[in-house]
């Protein structure tokens, strides 16, 4: 039996790192998912290893599962949601320093040190493999790192105690208010192996979907009918999100009463986007006022952003270029490239927005329209025994 996992990508309307330090910041899920897939080889198979195959980057790696033992003598399973250890973390890099990820790839070893910790705490040392494949850039600011997490746990925890299958339900399923919270706190964990020190508002919107507050580890679902278009362009500018994050915080470190007060605007700009998103819409007139004032908050929201020292050359091009067309646009996720948004209001012609992308690829950014708000996490199982409906555990 195998189990296939999905998990939404995501934008930051407002707050991205401020986020990390307190802020509000507001997010919406996109519909470009990365999906895993997992099975248990049967004694058939006669297979007794632990692999990972990362389809977008053509790698495979694997590991005998008495490789892993040896690696991991004390290891406990399963254990409720937990940091990893430094001393863990040490031993998963000699796993992973075993599979000599190519350097061009070498961003990819946080990622395969976060599907060993968060599989091996739940299912120890068993043969296992996992496939994974994304629609989403990775390392673009659209949550690639917060999506796979999510995929992992939650391919992970259905085939465990902690999911009760079932079989009556094919296609995909959601899972249950208390298995959602588990995804998200293992998936924070991978998070954490991957960006050092994720605010939780990837992995969140990713497992809940459609759009959130969140502040300070809490989470506010906003409910919305406002139509919301948004254009992602892409400078294809590649960054790395642990660095971004961490030169923030350097930054913070040098000027703390300055940046204080550039977190505190970007809490203010957040609560006022999810206040407008939030409001009811009458009629068109509504809308265009609040599409304005939204741009506005993004225009200012941009402005804080590169206080914070996470804007880029190739970001400062798409600003200019959808400035000519009076549209707003800000980065969105850590920066330093990666994706913009642009808001595309309601009443914008669409031979404007034919015009204002065929600039943009012309200056060699890639533009997509994603749709905004859908799903968030969802799983379903394939190969199942024939035992009708709810099986009870496997594992
Ligand atoms: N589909 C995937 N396959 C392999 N690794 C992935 C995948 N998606 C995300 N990752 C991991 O996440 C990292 C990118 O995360 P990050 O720098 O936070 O960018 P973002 O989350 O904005 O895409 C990659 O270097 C890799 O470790
Ligand atoms: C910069 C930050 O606010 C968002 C990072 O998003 P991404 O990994 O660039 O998609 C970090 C965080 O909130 O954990
Ligand atoms: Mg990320």
């Amino acid at each position: 039996m195998e189990v296939r996992a999905r998990a939404p990508g995501k934008i930051i309307l407002a707050g991205e790192h401020a986020v990390v330090h307190g802020s509000a910041a507001v997010a919406a899920s996109i519909d470009l998912y990365t999906y895993v897939s997992l099975r248990f080889p049967t004694p058939a198979d006669n297979d007794e290893r632990l692999s990972l195959q990362l389809k977008d980057v053509s790698l495979e790696f694997s590991w005998p599962v008495a490789r892993i033992k040896e690696a991991f003598p004390n290891l406990e399973n399963p254990i409720p949601p937990s940091s990893c250890s430094l001393e863990t973390l040490k031993l998963i890099a000699s796993l992973v320093d075993e599979q000599n990820i190519p350097e061009s790839n070498i961003g990819l070893a946080a990622g395969v040190t976060a599907f060993l910790w968060l599989f091996t705490s739940i299912h120890g040392c068993k043969p296992a493999k996992a496939v994974v494949n994304s629609e989403l850039p990775l390392g673009s600011g659209l949550g690639s790192s917060a999506a796979f997490c999510v995929a992992l746990s939650a391919a992970i925890l259905a085939l465990s105690d902690s999911v009760t299958m079932d079989f009556s339900h094919r296609g995909w399923q959601v899972f249950g208010e208390n298995q959602l919270e588990l995804v998200n706190k293992w998936a924070f964990e991978g998070e954490k192996i991957i960006h050092g020190k994720p605010s939780g508002i990837d992995n969140t919107v990713s497992t809940y979907g459609n759009m959130i507050k969140f502040k300070s580890g809490d989470l506010t679902r906003l409910k919305t009918n406002m139509p919301l278009k948004m254009l992602i362009t892409n400078t294809k500018v590649g960054r790395n999100t642990k660095a971004l994050v961490a030169s923030v915080s350097e930054r913070t470190l040098r000027h703390p009463t300055a940046m204080a007060s550039v977190f505190t605007a970007v809490d203010s700009i957040s609560n006022e986007v999810a206040a407008i998103i939030q409001s009811p819409v009458p009629d068109d007139l509504a809308i265009t006022e609040k599409e304005e004032k939204l741009a506005e908050l993004m225009e200012m929201n941009q402005g804080l952003l590169q206080c914070m020292g996470v804007s880029h050359a190739s970001i400062e091009t798409v600003l200019r270029t959808t400035l000519k067309y009076k549209l707003s646009t800000k980065l969105t996720g850590a920066g330093g490239g990666g994706c913009v948004l642009t808001l595309l209001p309601t009443l914008l012609s669409g031979t404007v927005v034919d015009k204002v992308v065929a600039d943009l690829e012309t200056c060699g950014f890639q533009c997509l329209l994603a749709g905004i708000g859908g799903n968030g996490v969802e799983f379903s199982y394939s190969g199942i025994p024939d035992i009708g409906a709810n099986g009870g555990n496997f594992s």
